[in-house]
């Protein structure tokens, strides 16, 4: 997934050709519309030679009348060959670009946390929408032009040798001395370009760190040095591009010269051999006309071929996503989790580390059991491990050691919709996302009722700031929920996990302090939904602890004590002194001195 691996030739594009295939009616309709267009422009010549050596020649009205009528019926020939090859292959480039966003954004979204933690988002949204593009215009434009350069320059050039081979033999002995330069050149170019590609990949991916973050940005007031740092990597991009360009026009008006500068040369052979006789007029007409094709198909195709190369790259980023395997995924054989659910949980010598972070277990020799229905509190110190441990539950990583199991079912044994759908959890960071209140609440589950989500949401105590919003279940929340206050948003997570109804509930209690009111209101939400239901909360409100049946004393990835407040605190070890330090702050948060 590195970008510095990636090469930049227009090879990978071919990669490509399954999702091309799929419009196999459409491709023909480009290829016979483009070959058509082809030959139209290499009939034109022919035309102009005969108009000359004979038309003229005879002073004949009608011929020469008779002629432009042909010549205009290949102008319409042209017209709409061209018209309609530029039509199939452009929406071909649509159609496929359309089929490949769908497909990498399904990828990335089924791929694992493990993936996440490793490459940042901006760049995977990059290649989704500037990879993809470049890969449409590669397709549109470039790949169209290719392939009708490449046909009309064999074409031109077979015509020439039928029309004067001993020109043509000239032409050829030119050849060497204008391509060996310009490949040499082109090299250049090319690295040039790649460098100005580069630069500018790390600007978007600061670019979009920065705009997400703006609330902390303004906060330690860092606009400007978030713009300065900006505008020199802009800056830098601009330098390597202005680099990449002046090496591209200096190779343009090299190619220029060295091909029109062979013509001319021709040409002059050319006229002498007219001048005594051994060649017509309309021949020199002829064949001059097949090589500025030539020359200019050939022009045309190295100008292209950057661009080929550059989707190539992007072609090749794209297909490394698509090929990438979740690390998380169904089993082959899944065994079902037994049904009715009862939520039982249970940890068995679970070792984890993290595959970013192997210097250290972030977990060890886990193990502990929560019968069905019953409330757990999960306490320790920041870093402890106690993100992690639902983390795991969730599956969203896989244990380096020991097993998990949920009702009795190895969760590695297990669907994955099937075990999630039995989780519901209540995430210290609510994710709001831009959709109504209602879409919210019933996020990943479409099919729920009106009436549905309004229950929940009563019962998560959050019906009645919904319903004074302007528009109530309707409202949009702003982008990340930014409209919304810290303990609405938990109550709308609340409201999501009641609606899920799931058998075992993970909370991750919020450490930010909630006003008196909204935590009694959350507080109740809360109990709710406790109810009847295995709960497993990492507990940073002495509230909440003393709520739960059984306590859970994590350090270093460790369960160090485990009992209820009243045997722990008799037991005068870590939690006995956490709660001290509490009960002397006079503080409502268990934890938040740590
Ligand atoms: N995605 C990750 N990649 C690598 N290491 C991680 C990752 N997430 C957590 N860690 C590390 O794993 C250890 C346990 O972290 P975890 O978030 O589970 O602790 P915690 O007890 O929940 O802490 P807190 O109460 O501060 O949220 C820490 O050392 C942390 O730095």
């Amino acid at each position: 997934m590195k970008a510095e691996k990636t090469r930049r030739s227009p090879q990978p594009l071919l990669r490509l050709m399954p999702y091309v295939m799929r419009y196999r009616k459409m491709v023909a309709a480009a290829g016979v519309f483009l070959a058509l267009a082809a030959a139209t422009t290499l009939m034109l010549p022919l035309a102009v030679r005969r108009m000359v050596d004979h038309g003229f020649a005879a002073a004949d009205g009608s011929f020469i009348n008779s002629y432009f009528a042909m010549l205009l019926a290949l102008a319409v020939l042209l017209a709409v060959s061209s018209a309609m090859r530029y039509y199939y292959v452009i929406t071909i480039g649509e159609r496929v670009v359309a089929d490949l966003r769908t497909e990498v954004f399904q990828r990335v979204t089924a791929l694992s946390a493990s993936f996440f933690d490793v490459n940042q988002s901006g760049e995977i949204v990059s290649r989704l929408t500037a990879d993809t593009t470049q890969i449409k215009s590669a397709f549109g434009s470039a790949a169209s032009q290719a392939l009708r350069n490449v046909i009309l320059c064999l074409g031109a050039m077979a015509m020439m040798i039928l029309t004067s081979p001993k020109l043509s033999l000239l032409v050829l002995g030119a050849i060497p001395l204008i391509v060996f330069p310009l490949v040499g050149f082109g090299r250049s170019v090319r690295r040039r370009a790649r460098a100005a590609q580069d630069t500018l990949a790390a600007t978007s991916a600061f670019a979009s760190e920065t705009i997400s973050a703006n609330r902390t940005v303004h906060a330690f007031g860092a606009e400007q040095a978030a713009s300065a740092r900006y505008t020199s990597t802009v800056e830098a991009a601009y330098d390597a591009a202005r680099v990449a360009i002046r090496s591209r026009a200096f190779l343009t008006g090299f190619a220029i010269l060295m091909v029109f500068g062979s013509i001319v040369g021709v040409l002059w052979y050319g006229a002498q051999s007219v001048l005594n006789g051994t060649m017509t007029a309309g021949t020199l007409g002829q064949f001059v006309l097949y090589s500025v094709i030539a020359a200019s198909s050939l022009g045309q195709l190295s100008e292209v071929w950057g661009e080929l190369s550059q989707a190539g790259g992007a072609a090749e980023r794209l297909s490394e996503l698509l090929s990438e395997v979740p690390a998380i995924r169904d089993p082959q054989h899944p065994v079902s989790l037994p049904s009715p659910a009862r939520g039982e949980v249970s940890f068995d010598k679970v070792g984890f580390i993290y595959p970013t972070r192997t210097n250290a277990a972030a977990i060890e020799q886990l193990s502990f059991t929560v019968a069905a229905g019953e409330t757990v509190a999960v306490v320790g110190p920041s870093g402890a491990g106690k993100s992690t441990l639902l983390a795991l539950l969730m599956r969203f990583y896989d244990p380096t050691s020991g097993a998990i199991r949920l009702d009795g079912v190895d969760l590695r044994e297990a669907r994955l919709a099937e075990l999630r759908s039995r989780l519901a959890i209540v995430p210290q960071d609510v994710t709001i996302f831009a959709a109504s209140i209602h879409d919210n609440i019933a996020f990943g589950q479409p099919n729920a009722t009106r009436e549905a989500v309004r229950q929940a949401a009563i019962a998560a105590q959050a019906d009645e700031f919904i319903s004074r919003l302007e528009n109530g279940y309707d409202t949009m929340a702003g982008e990340r929920g930014v409209s919304l206050s810290g303990g609405q948003r938990q109550r709308i997570a609340i409201a999501r996990a009641i609606l899920k109804d799931a058998p075992v509930l993970l909370l991750d209690e919020a450490t930010s302090a909630l006003d008196a009111e909204s935590e009694t209101l959350v507080q109740k939400a809360l109990d709710g939904l406790m109810q009847n239901r295995t709960t497993i909360v990492i507990a940073h409100r002495l509230a909440t602890i003393l709520r739960a049946d059984r306590i859970l004393v994590m350090e270093n990835g460790r369960i160090v004590e485990e009992g209820t407040h009243q045997q722990l605190v008799a037991k005068g070890g870590l939690y006995a002194s956490l709660a001290k330090l509490q009960f002397e702050a006079g503080s409502q948060s268990f934890i938040a001195a740590q």
